[in-house]
């Protein structure tokens, strides 16, 4: 008789509904996977016994809540370490592990930490001024692109400060789910000319451009970056940040094509949004589950 995994999975309610589908659940139960639903205001004691855990919440009873029961239970594997996610939460932290890679076509954009008033800035514009929280509130997601010193205004403390690279309008997203690794193409902000920048003033919020870029058709033109580099910024990346369940936003600079510039890194995204995400994530669960052998 073929092995039955209990996977429970901790999450908001709105990504319950993009995560979970019925195409999932379908999927990992022909596997021998059980998807349970864990309801974090009840002790997870009682919710038990599970092979496995996956979760996107932040908060300190969860947390606790999850210590104490990997404490008792400590076959039950954790999908993945929580002080390991929070890394992911801060745009300084987040991108530490793209300089460990030590590769000179991988970096990152130029930035520099705000806490206070800007005196100095050894940076040219524009920037993308974006809140140190990567947090998952609403306000971590308000960005905005800075055109010239004025512009510095117009956000509020702390913010990463990031110089804007021209990339061809396209930004590669590539998913992890352990050792499956994936990546797709989506619509980027588009490049600013040295003309067009001579006519841009002050700040500009990004949610107010971002539907001004590259036509669908151009995007799929695109070219996709060689599949020895996704390999090593999935590997890599895996590695260097202890995570399983992550997705990386990757930038083409289009003054040198064979740099790439990593700009953010996201826990737990929304896998839904790729082609047969079912298969992916359930081949991922099964290399979790299932016992190695040697
Ligand atoms: N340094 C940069 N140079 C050029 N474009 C950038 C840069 N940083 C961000 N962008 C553009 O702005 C978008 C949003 O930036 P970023 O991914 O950092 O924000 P986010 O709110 O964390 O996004 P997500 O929804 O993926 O979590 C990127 O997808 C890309 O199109
Ligand atoms: O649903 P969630 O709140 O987890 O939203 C996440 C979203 O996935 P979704 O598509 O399921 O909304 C992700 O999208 P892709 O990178 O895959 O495009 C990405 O934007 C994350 O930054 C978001 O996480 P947050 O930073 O807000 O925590
Ligand atoms: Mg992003
Ligand atoms: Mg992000």
């Amino acid at each position: 008789m073929s092995e039955s995994y209990r996977v429970g999975y901790a999450l908001q309610p709105k990504k319950v509904d993009s995560f979970i589908q019925p195409s999932l659940v379908d999927h990992a139960k022909q596997e021998g996977i059980e998807l349970i639903q864990i309801d974090p205001s009840k002790p997870l004691q009682e919710q038990g016994p599970f092979h496995c855990i996956i979760h996107k919440l932040h908060n300190q009873e969860w947390k606790k809540d999850l210590q104490e029961f990997s404490s008792k239970y400590p076959n039950t594997v954790i999908i993945d370490p929580p002080e390991l996610v929070d890394r992911l939460h801060n745009r300084v932290s987040m991108l530490h592990a793209v300089t460990l890679l030590d590769n000179a076509s991988v970096g990152v954009p130029k930035q520099v930490l705000v806490n206070d008033k800007i005196q100095e800035l050894d940076l040219h514009f524009p920037v993308i001024a974006k809140p140190l929280a990567a947090d998952g509130g609403a306000a971590s997601h308000e960005l905005s692109l800075v055109f010239d010193r004025e512009g510095l205004n117009a956000f509020s403390v702390p913010t990463v400060l990031q110089e804007f690279v021209n990339h061809g309008g396209v930004v590669f997203k590539i998913y992890v789910a352990g050792e499956c690794v994936k990546c797709v193409k989506r619509k980027s902000l588009p490049d600013i000319s040295e003309e067009k920048l001579r006519t841009l003033k002050g700040a500009l919020p990004l949610s107010r451009i971002s539907n001004l870029g590259l036509q669908d058709e151009e995007v799929e033109k695109a070219e996709m970056p060689p599949q020895s580099l996704v390999g090593l910024l999935g590997t890599g990346l895996r590695e260097a940040l202890g995570l399983n369940l992550f997705n990386v936003d990757v930038i083409r600079d289009a003054n040198e094509p064979t740099r790439y510039l990593v700009i953010d890194i996201n826990y737990f995204p929304g896998y839904a949004k790729l082609p047969s995400y079912q298969s992916f994530i359930t081949h991922f669960l099964l290399h979790v589950l299932r016992p190695k052998t040697a």
